[in-house]
């Protein structure tokens, strides 16, 4: 693909996002976007789209383009899964190509974990019974950075998708691939038997300085990110509680500082309590509070967040 040179991008002076098309990370992409308020226009099957309401450029690609994108410049900022872009990171390393990137932010979605899975009749004691076997995996370059660490010989069988049957297929002896819940193992008759990799989707930007306009609304869309998964994260409690209690109502609210304690109309024993929370509250801390004398125990979503 040739590139555009940096003249043709400022000319259109958008910022250019690219976003997977269709997959485990398009929906929360999307949706992550639409509550930092872009107007998004996604329903046809065009590969990029314009923002109505902000200079933005969508660009809806196949996940495995969007680390390289980034890289090369093509795109500003790319939504994607660390395991995606840690295979691409050491797959250019390894070809002695440039592989920079700015890290901008670990996102709350995509978590899932790269793992070692063989046979539930493997008789599996640890990597070294991996010896000579044959691998298949769609991410050669990080299977063999886990077990050339380990000091383990073996030979990798590349497949892009359904690595899952290849051992029943007789193509080979273990894989190397992406598990969240392990459904798909139990129901390719696989244990998982070592975790290579954590990862979660993460946002990343182009290592090219860019002009100040596009940077500046880069910062802008920073802010509301973080605005918006810190709302996610947190809760706004509102509850009664005897004054007598207050102190141990308020240490039982998981990081909620300098809670709003109001008066209660026709009861001086009690208070009217409201907190920003910085997680959930769970059921059992709900149920303590009770013990505690609380009552009326609300707990609300934050839609939006800032300062
Ligand atoms: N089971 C899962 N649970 C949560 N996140 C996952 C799961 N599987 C994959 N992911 C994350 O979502 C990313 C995209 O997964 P998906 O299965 O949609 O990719 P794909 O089939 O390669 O899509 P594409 O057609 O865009 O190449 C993965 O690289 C990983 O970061
Ligand atoms: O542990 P689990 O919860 O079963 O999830 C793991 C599966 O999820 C992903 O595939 P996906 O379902 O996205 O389909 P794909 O193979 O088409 O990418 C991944 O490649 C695994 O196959
Ligand atoms: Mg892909």
């Amino acid at each position: 693909m040739t590139q555009p040179t940096s003249t043709q991008r400022t000319a259109s002076g958008r910022l250019r996002i690219a976003i997977q098309k269709s997959g485990r990370l398009s929906d929360e992409s999307q949706a992550l976007l639409k509550r930092c308020g872009l107007k998004l226009n996604l329903r046809d099957q065009r590969l990029m789209s314009h923002v109505e309401n902000l200079p933005i450029d969508i660009l809806r690609v196949r996940d495995d383009d969007i680390p390289g994108l980034v890289m090369d410049g093509v795109v500003d900022l790319g939504f994607i899964g660390e395991n995606v872009l840690e295979e691409e990171r050491l797959e250019r390393e390894a070809r002695g190509q440039e592989a920079a990137f700015k890290p901008l932010r670990r996102l709350d979605f995509g978590g899932c974990r790269l793992s070692l899975a063989v046979p539930e009749d493997f008789e599996y004691a640890g990597a070294d019974s991996l010896t000579d076997c044959r691998i298949a995996t769609s991410y050669p370059n990080l299977l063999r950075r886990y077990l050339n660490e380990k000091g383990v010989p073996f030979k990798s069988c590349m497949l892009k998708g359904s690595v899952e049957v290849a051992p029943r297929a007789g193509l080979a002896d273990a894989i190397c691939d992406l598990v969240s819940t392990g459904a798909t193992l139990e129901a390719n008759g696989l244990k998982e038997v070592e975790v290579m990799f954590r990862s979660m989707a993460t946002l990343i930007q182009a290592p090219q300085p860019l002009d100040p306009e596009r940077q500046a609304l880069i910062d802008k869309l920073m802010v509301r990110v973080n605005g918006v998964i810190q709302a996610k994260e947190s809760k706004y409690i509102m509850l009664h509680a005897p004054k007598a209690q207050l102190e141990q109502v308020i240490a039982l609210l998981p990081g909620a500082e300098n809670p709003t304690v109001l008066p209660l109309a026709e009861d001086n024993s009690r208070v009217a309590l409201h907190a920003v929370s910085s997680e959930t509250l769970f059921w059992d801390t709900m149920e303590e509070l009770k013990t505690l004398g609380a009552s009326s125990i609300l707990v609300l979503p934050i839609e939006k967040m800032l300062g």
